[in-house]
């Protein structure tokens, strides 16, 4: 059986100079993420948990360390061959959804596929799929800025996820949504997880979220232990 994580972080540093002090978020930490797994990273504001989900998602360098997906180094990448690695793997999903407004769902949730160079047809289909998947199937004509907030973050979702990318990266998904909203996002991301088989690495300060994954994280003297 093959046993190559999906994620390892080795010996990765990050640090940060403001005008009063240096902030060593990351030093030498350690991390491999399996495939399938879930994860919450947990922790004060400040520790630095957007940090650590930034550079798992290749949007941040580390000063130092190394970074490797299925065993394969991508720190060397240059900008092009990152995004495009980006486009095929890995879905976000933050706080505030960032959906295009004045587009309808369906146009949001193309978007990811149409840069990948799909044909359109294609790509539309599999963005109606994935609104449906979300119940969202009634909406999909609707620009989103007629949705609810909830609404929105479950097109944000289906977004994330057209490409049926390995990992799945969410920062507060549900940081800006009511209680019922949010609960029905949780158990989303746990359906989709246990359907998909995909890896979702998620920031949260919510303790249902944080139950419903397999382990739970935080940042410590700058390193990666469990919470
Ligand atoms: N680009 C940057 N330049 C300077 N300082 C930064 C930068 N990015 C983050 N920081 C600092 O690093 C620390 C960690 O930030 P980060 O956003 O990772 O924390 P967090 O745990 O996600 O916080 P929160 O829960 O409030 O979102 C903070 O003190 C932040 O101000």
């Amino acid at each position: 059986m093959d046993d190559t994580p999906l994620i390892q972080l080795n010996g990765v540093s990050r640090s940060f100079v403001s005008k009063t002090a240096a902030l060593d978020i990351l030093h030498k930490a350690d991390l491999s993420i399996q495939p399938g797994e879930t994860i919450a990273i947990l922790g004060a504001s400040g520790i630095g948990k957007s940090t650590l989900l930034n550079i798992i998602g290749t949007l941040d360098k580390p000063d130092t360390g190394n970074l490797l997906f299925r065993g394969e180094q991508i720190l060397g990448y240059n900008d092009e061959k990152l995004a495009a690695f980006r486009n095929q793997n890995i879905g976000f999903v933050f706080q505030f959804h960032y959906l295009l407004q004045g587009f309808t769902a369906v146009e949001n949730v193309m978007l990811p596929g149409l840069i990948s160079g799909k044909s359109k047809k294609t790509i539309e289909k599999h963005a109606a799929n994935m609104l449906e998947r979300v119940e969202l199937g009634a909406r999909i004509e609707y620009r989103v800025e007629d949705l609810s907030g909830g609404e929105q973050q479950r097109v944000a979702i289906a977004r994330a996820l057209v490409m049926a990318p390995a990992l799945l990266l969410a920062d507060e998904p549900t940081g800006n949504l009511d209680q019922q909203n949010s609960q029905a996002v949780h158990q989303l991301l746990k359906e989709l997880n246990r359907e998909m088989g995909m890896t979702i690495v998620v920031v949260t300060h919510n303790s249902d979220l944080a139950g419903l994954m397999d382990r739970r994280l935080t940042l410590k003297n700058g390193k990666i232990v469990p919470a």
